[in-house]
């Protein structure tokens, strides 16, 4: 079965270029890498070549996730399972995987949520990957949330056919998984709603006072905060939201459970309650995870 390292990416498309690109390095903290030729912005909040890349297309939501394999020897595991699933596949090439600065990827579309995944390796280059962190000590991407009316069915297809682990749920609303063996309790969540979407994307930052801060910082920098500070009883995160110059929802948190990669205690199913969200009692604003569209890529 396919092993990961981690949530490598994400791919986001955003109404205005130079206004994005400065929210996300002035207000949510994340280090501007630099600008592609087609215009696209990287960005980064670790020591990878990046963690969020920018292109200018409407409307807005999410291009595409990068899931970093844990060696190359993985893709044949994964073709395997996707082969036996049905699932089509596409190798990128060697002249888009040098663009992209990976090794190698595979690219599939996420049949329930029609999320396109990369899975890949990153490229042993010698490019300068040192990561200042900056008003807000962001230590990692640590999760996005998905979107669909078949949640069930991809909560069945990360675990079966992706070797996604089951950390936790909120009755039938919302599942988190993480992409087996990486520790924290998530790198993806997935969430019942009318139509597939983006609801969030999660930076971890590195302790409560980045969470106190932010919100004060961000309230003086006109962020609209959506929801938080709070705690969720889930992950045991402490977190705070706010919304992107689009509206698309970003969380900041800190404290995620780690999870060992055996004897890893059992998921468990906490009740459809607010509680189950929040122990805090933070109320929500409805714009939360409004904001979103998932871009169907074509796999040929
Ligand atoms: C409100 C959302 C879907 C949510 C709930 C719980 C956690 C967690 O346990 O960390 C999240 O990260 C969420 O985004
Ligand atoms: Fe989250």
């Amino acid at each position: 079965m396919t092993r990961y390292r981690k949530l490598g990416y994400v791919e986001l498309n955003v109404e205005s270029i130079a206004r994005s690109a400065t929210f996300y390095r002035d207000v949510a903290g994340l280090q501007h890498v630099r600008q592609r030729q087609d215009g696209s912005v990287l960005l980064r909040c670790d020591m990878d070549a990046y963690s969020v890349v920018l292109h200018e297309k409407a409307p807005a939501g999410l291009k595409c996730v990068g899931l970093m394999l844990e060696d190359a020897s993985q893709f044949e595991a994964l073709h395997v399972q996707l082969r036996e699933h049905g699932t089509a596949y596409k190798e990128l090439s060697a002249s888009e995987c040098k663009l992209r600065q990976i090794a190698r990827a595979t690219r599939i579309t996420e049949p329930n949520t029609q999320a396109t995944l990369e899975f890949y390796i990153p490229a042993d280059d010698a490019s300068d990957r040192t990561f200042q962190p900056t008003h807000t000590r962001i230590q990692r991407l640590g999760h996005i949330v998905l979107g669909t009316q078949r949640s069930s069915e991809a909560v069945v297809f990360f675990r079966d056919v992706l070797n996604f682990r089951v950390s936790d749920s909120i009755g039938e609303t919302v599942t988190f998984m993480r992409p087996y063996p990486n520790p924290f309790h998530h790198g993806i969540g997935v969430v019942c709603s009318g139509h597939p979407m983006l609801h969030h994307v999660n930076f971890m930052v590195t302790e409560i006072d980045d969470i106190g801060r932010a919100l004060h910082r961000l309230r003086a920098q006109g962020a609209a905060i959506v929801h938080g500070p709070g705690r969720h009883p889930t992950s045991g995160s402490v977190f705070l939201y706010f919304l992107d110059p689009d509206g698309i929802t970003l969380e900041y948190s800190f404290g995620m459970e780690e999870f060992l990669e055996i004897h890893a205690r059992e998921p468990r199913v906490l009740p459809a309650a607010p509680e189950s969200i929040d122990s805090w009692g933070a109320t929500r604003d409805p714009r939360m995870g409004s904001v979103g569209e998932i871009e169907v890529a074509t796999i040929a």
